[in-house]
């Protein structure tokens, strides 16, 4: 793997196999022979309709679940000495109202990977920089807060300055701002842009929403059925698309947005 490169996913193949509690009448194949690449500072969209297996990916990423075959390669990480995925690779979850303990402060929930990276002690400055990264500020007035106290986007932020506060390697966000309201989802987008430019956070960004992809990646995977139809640059894309299933969804969204 050249130096740039961070992760390297080869044919990656994941089936669900049908059981006695499953509603579906057959194995389902969720990833059928994914190959990518992630490089250092790059947001890689991963973009396709419900069930085309965004997550499935995301959780193999994670070590949430393993292949059936192929293979995840991870280089380059400045977090290497750690030998497990967890520190280098965070995750954003779509819902800032189920992903947060209703039971923990603001603090102890951006300070939790810490406290598992590090052992109990953790840094407490560490925490208020990565509130004032994302905009939670001062950071005296959320550090003692519950996030039922907060509202959907400043939960968002929470969960981003928890995913940050560890300076991973990689972040992935699942589907961030599609439950929230429309301008609050800019203002994430914005935020995950700036963190991208000003801290060289590199984001595999999933989502269903192709303008939201076009805002923000650097370059763009479309899935269908568990495998990536399409990929290349934001421009080509969105200015050159070759599958009919990237053309389908593109027409949709100039249908409702005109910025794309
Ligand atoms: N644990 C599981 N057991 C059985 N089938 C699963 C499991 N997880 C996912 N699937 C199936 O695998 C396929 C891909 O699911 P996945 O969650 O990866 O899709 P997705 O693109 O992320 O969808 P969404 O946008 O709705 O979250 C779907 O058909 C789903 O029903």
């Amino acid at each position: 793997m050249n130096e740039q490169e961070l992760i390297r996913m080869d044919n990656l193949i994941k089936v669900f196999k049908k059981n006695f509690f499953s509603r579906k009448s057959s194995d389902v194949v969720a990833l059928d022979g994914v190959s990518l690449l992630l490089n250092k500072g790059e947001i890689l969209g991963i973009i396709g309709e419900s069930g085309c297996g965004k997550t499935t990916l995301a959780k193999l990423l994670l070590g949430l679940l393993k292949p059936d075959s192929g293979t995840i390669t991870f280089a380059n990480l400045k977090n290497a000495e750690y030998d497990v995925r967890k520190p280098v690779v965070q995750v954003i979850f779509q819902d800032p109202y189920d992903s947060l303990s209703h039971l923990m402060t603001i603090e102890e929930i951006v300070a939790e990977p810490c406290i598992i990276k590090h052992g109990e002690a953790y840094d407490a400055d560490k925490v208020c920089k990565a509130l004032e990264s994302v905009g939670l500020t001062p950071t005296d007035e959320y550090l003692n807060k519950y996030p039922h106290t907060l509202s959907g986007g400043q939960r968002q932020r929470v969960a981003i300055a928890r995913a940050i506060v560890t300076e991973p390697d990689i972040i992935i966000a699942d589907e961030p701002i599609s439950m929230l309201d429309a301008s609050i989802g800019v203002d994430i987008l914005n935020l995950l842009l700036d963190m991208n430019e000003k801290m060289g956070v590199t984001f595999l960004f999933i989502t269903h929403d192709i303008a939201a992809a076009a805002y923000i990646c650097d370059n763009i995977a479309v899935m269908k059925e568990g495998k990536v139809v399409e990929y290349g640059t934001r421009k080509q894309i969105i200015s050159g698309c070759r599958h009919k299933y990237t053309c389908t969804l593109l027409s949709a969204a100039r249908g409702e947005n005109a910025v794309i």
